[in-house]
């Protein structure tokens, strides 16, 4: 006779609770630099209190601003730094509406409790697409034939006008964006080759190179992708243009700070570079109109962009739902996955007829912290418990299940008062 065992039973999940801050009143969010008209829905669709603004605030205003919000939505412009954020006592939450977080100050914001999210990908083929829209224009000196024709000036000319097949494109970090533009650029016919401070696998007939003075040896055109950081501070200056073949190309849409822009005008004018296109400034004015003071000004098949890479609809319209999406996550049920600046946690959802209520709390990374913690939660049945650190804090998410309303101020108070305790939110 033949047995079998019988199948196992899922466990039944009804449908997942939908939790609400215990001590946080109504979520206030303040939405800066234009966010997409998808993330404001998300966000008023959670029910958030939103205050949105198509520009950034001067860090005054901000400073009054952030002062009553639980979470705030920038982009590239707004600088949020410690002393910014010191005046912001209630934040959660930090999004960044694009891929930079050059602009936050990171580590403070993780060390008082306030987890940033960005959007890693969404405006990579946008910044693609720019770039080699950009490598033609160079080719074809097309920004001077254009500006000299509006100017009444017929200038046919085929000197120094090149194809692009064969040319050989030098693409400096090789991340979301620098391998999205290797492959189309493979696709059209040119040489690619890159350099990464990481080793990271080539695409198509893409090939790494070791050292940065070797790409730049090589390359006609030279594409910035690396982020800000100190390493990248005045990655290309006098040295590193004099090392670019004469007459070879520069394109720069990573940070402003990367290229030493003296540097770059004074190789335009004296004919060692043959052309340059430029999106990002180590000044940016704070609004649109007529504000750009620079020495690129006026230079020779010089492509001036006013920081417009990421800058179009498909790019913006998925941001809007990625960042949004990652904030209500993060306020509604504390998940921090994704988040550039905090361990990343989650635990699955309790069923909408449990009494579950959900612990979050942001302690410094130090011995004995969770013994402290789970001596609080010992008088309940912890239902599931995650933590995780990352450097010099940790985060710990825990369902315990609590009969009785009138403990959670109890269960509040006491996991507040640990000195380990950075931030603590209870969700019910
Ligand atoms: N102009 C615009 O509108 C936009 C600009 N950006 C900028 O582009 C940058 C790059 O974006 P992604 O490709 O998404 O970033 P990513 O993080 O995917 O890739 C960056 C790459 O640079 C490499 N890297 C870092 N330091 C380096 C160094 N010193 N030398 C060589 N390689 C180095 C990294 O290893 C990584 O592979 C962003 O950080 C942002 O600042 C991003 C989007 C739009
Ligand atoms: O995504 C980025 O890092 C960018 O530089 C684009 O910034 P923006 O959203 O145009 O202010």
């Amino acid at each position: 006779m033949t047995t079998t065992s019988p199948a196992r039973q899922p466990v039944k999940a009804g449908p997942p609770k939908a939790l609400k801050p215990f001590n946080n009143g109504e979520i206030k969010i303040l939405l800066l630099e234009g966010v997409n008209a998808t993330g404001i829905k998300i966000l008023e669709n959670a029910g958030y209190q939103i205050e949105a603004h198509a520009k950034a605030l001067s860090p005054e205003v901000l400073k009054e601003k952030i002062k009553d919000v639980h979470a705030i939505g920038l982009r590239s412009k707004t600088q949020l730094t410690a002393e910014i954020l010191a005046e912001a006592k209630k934040l959660l939450v930090i999004g960044c509406f694009c891929i930079g977080t050059n602009q936050v100050d990171l580590e403070y914001a993780a060390a008082h409790g306030i987890a940033v999210f960005n959007s890693p990908f969404s405006n990579s083929r946008s910044v693609a697409e720019l770039m080699i829209c950009e490598i033609i224009a160079l080719s074809r000196q097309l920004g001077d034939r254009t500006t000299e024709l509006h100017q009444g000036t017929w200038n046919k000319t085929s000197k120094n006008c090149n194809e692009i097949r064969g040319k050989t494109l030098g693409i400096v970090g090789y991340g979301h964006i620098g391998a999205q533009l290797s492959v189309i650029a493979d696709a059209m016919g040119m040489v690619v080759i890159f350099y990464d401070v990481q080793q990271i696998m080539p695409l198509g007939l893409a090939k790494p190179v070791d050292t940065l003075d070797e790409l730049l040896a090589q390359a006609d055109y030279v594409s910035l992708h690396v982020p800000e950081t100190d390493e990248t501070k005045n990655m290309i200056g006098e040295r590193e243009v004099n090392l670019m073949k004469k007459g070879a190309y520069l394109l720069q849409a990573s940070r402003g700070t990367v290229v030493d822009i003296p540097a770059v005008a004074a190789a335009l004018r004296s004919g060692q570079l043959g052309g340059a296109a430029i999106d990002v400034y180590p000044v940016e004015p704070f609004a649109n109109g007529p504000n750009f003071e620079s020495e690129l000004r006026g230079c020779p098949n010089t492509i001036l962009t006013p920081h417009i890479g990421g800058s179009t609809e498909e790019a913006q319209s998925s941001i809007g739902v990625e960042v949004a999406s990652a904030l209500v996550r993060y306020v509604n049920n504390g998940t921090t996955l994704g988040a550039v600046n905090f361990p990343e946690c989650d635990i699955r959802s309790p069923s909408a007829d449990s009494k579950t209520v959900r612990l979050l709390n942001t302690h410094h990374n130090v011995p004995g912290v969770l013994k402290q913690i789970n001596k609080v939660l010992s008088d309940f049945n912890i239902e599931k418990q995650i933590v995780d650190s990352r450097g010099p804090i940790a985060y710990l998410m825990a369902d315990i299940n609590v009969e009785h309303p009138e403990d959670y101020q109890k269960i509040y108070e006491r996991i507040e008062a640990l000195a380990s305790n950075i931030r603590t939110r209870l969700l019910y």
